[in-house]
């Protein structure tokens, strides 16, 4: 993070578990406004753990977590949404019976801190192909237009950090492409993004920086190609 930026999020020693298996081990993290910032790792490595934990979703315990500089440990979830911070998870959850206009509505929330918010006519400009399918349901809509909606749905909740869950997994490389644009309209309002990725062509395509995650550690912190480096070997 650069000197004399506010951090949104930070987190410091954070562990987490299933049951009597630890997963996290003492996992540090900050991300500044407007920040894009990958969480590097292999399969299993406890990307999606960090994120979840994060948001409450596993049990967890942190020395600290704050977001604007509020404890939101032991907060619930849709309390840790309403302060600001968004998700899109891997399995992207979106509604398949509604249609892309009411999968936008069902994420409007009013945004917390005094910016314009997001509008379904705001999300088509910055996503033109889900523009012309407004009318779809979403079950009708291929993996890479579901995720590019899960994003737009988060969106509507005017989140100033969203975290991405590999949102270029299992996706043709012209949506790869897309993702990556929609990533950088993101930061360019001014979104803060911490995404979890495998794979670092994506990843150097849109973050300014990497922490790399291995077995449950971050093993490696700051340009992409560092972090890549670190975690081959
Ligand atoms: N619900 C669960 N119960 C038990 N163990 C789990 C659960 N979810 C994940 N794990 C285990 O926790 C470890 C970290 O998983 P996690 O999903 O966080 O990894 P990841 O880096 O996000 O990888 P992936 O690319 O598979 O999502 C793995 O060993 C995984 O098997």
């Amino acid at each position: 993070m650069s000197a004399g930026t506010t951090p949104l999020l930070v987190v410091e020693g954070l562990d987490a578990a299933y049951g009597r298996a630890r997963v996290l081990f003492d996992v540090s993290l900050e991300i500044a406004a407007g920040e894009v910032v990958a969480l590097m790792g292999r399969n299993g490595a406890g990307k999606s753990t960090t994120l979840k934990a994060v948001l409450g979703l596993v049990p967890a315990k942190a020395r600290r977590l704050t977001f604007l500089d509020r404890s939101i440990a032991g907060l619930a979830p849709h309390r840790i949404a309403r302060l600001g911070l968004g998700w899109v998870p891997e399995e992207r959850r979106i509604f398949t019976e509604l249609t892309v206009a009411e999968n936008l509505e069902v994420g409007r929330r009013p945004a917390p801190d005094g910016r314009a918010p997001w509008t379904p006519e705001r999300l088509f400009a910055l996503f033109p192909n889900l523009a012309e399918m407004r009318g779809r349901r979403a079950d009708a809509m291929s993996g890479g237009e579901q995720q590019m909606l899960a994003i737009a749905r988060t969106l509507m909740g005017n989140p100033s950090l969203v975290l991405l869950d590999e949102p270029s997994e299992g996706l043709a490389p012209v949506i790869v492409e897309q993702m990556a644009d929609a990533v950088r309209a993101m930061k360019q309002e001014g979104i803060a993004v911490l995404l979890s990725e495998q794979t670092a062509a994506f990843a150097a395509a849109v973050s300014d920086r990497a922490y790399g995650l291995a077995r449950g550690e971050i093993r490696a912190s700051g340009t992409l190609d560092a972090v890549s480096a670190a975690l081959a070997v």
